[in-house]
């Protein structure tokens, strides 16, 4: 059945659903074994079967570690073979990334090291950004600093503002995570534990993306 993928969310899930639409176009080997989110609202847990949803507010938890320990517990019964952060807006514990060690990455909306957190559109475009994009990167305790496993760049227009960008980038996001996954699925790029990483070469390159003008 491929690659056992449990997904982290807290919004909308397009990324999700990219993931979604590759593997039912067979584009990828794997299979989505669970989908886990800190909002039982969030919309991106509509888009899989009841069976494989896992929702609760951080706020059902006495501490936030439990809440932590209760999500780590969870992904852990799935098995997976990875875990995709995607659009998941909580900053995970050593705990879990101990327990998932060198299977995490995660999408995040700007071209790492630049702009790591939130809110990356408009501090690129407050910055005066001529280029912005996406990064897929492995994740760490330390935010957003994990290794790159691949950008996705494009220009950024004259006059656009960050809904616009964000929309942009958010479409290079999906192609570059599923060129990612591709390559995970297929064995070309494999993960490590101790967060080295391999794509047969000398020397691992993060693949890079054009994905726009
Ligand atoms: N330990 C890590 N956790 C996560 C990483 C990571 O690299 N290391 N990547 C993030 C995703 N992310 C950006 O891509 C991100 C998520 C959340 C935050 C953040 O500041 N969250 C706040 C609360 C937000 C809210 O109000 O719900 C927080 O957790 O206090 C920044 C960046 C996934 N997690
Ligand atoms: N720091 C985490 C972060 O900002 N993630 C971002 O949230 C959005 C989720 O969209 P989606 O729910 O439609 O996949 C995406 O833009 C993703 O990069």
């Amino acid at each position: 059945m491929g690659l056992r993928i449990a997904v982290l969310c807290s919004g909308r899930g397009t990324n999700l659903q990219a993931v979604l639409d590759a593997i039912a176009q067979k584009t990828l080997n794997a299979e989505i074994v669970g989908v886990f989110s800190d909002k039982p609202a969030a919309q991106a847990l509509k888009r899989v079967p009841e069976t494989l949803r896992w929702s609760q507010p951080v706020r059902a938890f006495e501490t936030r570690e439990a809440y932590e320990h209760a999500l780590t517990e969870a992904v852990a019964a799935v098995r997976p073979d990875l875990v995709l952060c995607a659009g998941y807006m909580r900053i995970l514990s050593s705990h879990f990334i101990t327990a998932q060690r060198g299977r995490i990455i995660n999408v995040h909306p700007s071209l790492l090291p630049k702009f790591p957190g939130l809110d990356t559109h408009q501090r690129a475009l407050d910055a005066g950004e001529t280029e912005h994009g996406a990064t897929v990167h492995q994740v760490i305790p330390e935010l957003d600093a994990g290794p790159v496993l691949g950008h996705s760049r494009l220009k950024i227009r004259p006059n656009e503002n960050a809904t616009e960008l964000a929309a942009r980038v958010l479409d290079c996001e999906h192609v570059l995570l599923i060129r990612v996954l591709e390559q995970l699925c297929s064995g070309t790029l494999k993960l490590n534990e101790n967060g080295a990483i391999s794509d047969g070469h000398q020397e691992f390159r993060p693949l890079q993306i054009e994905c726009g003008g």
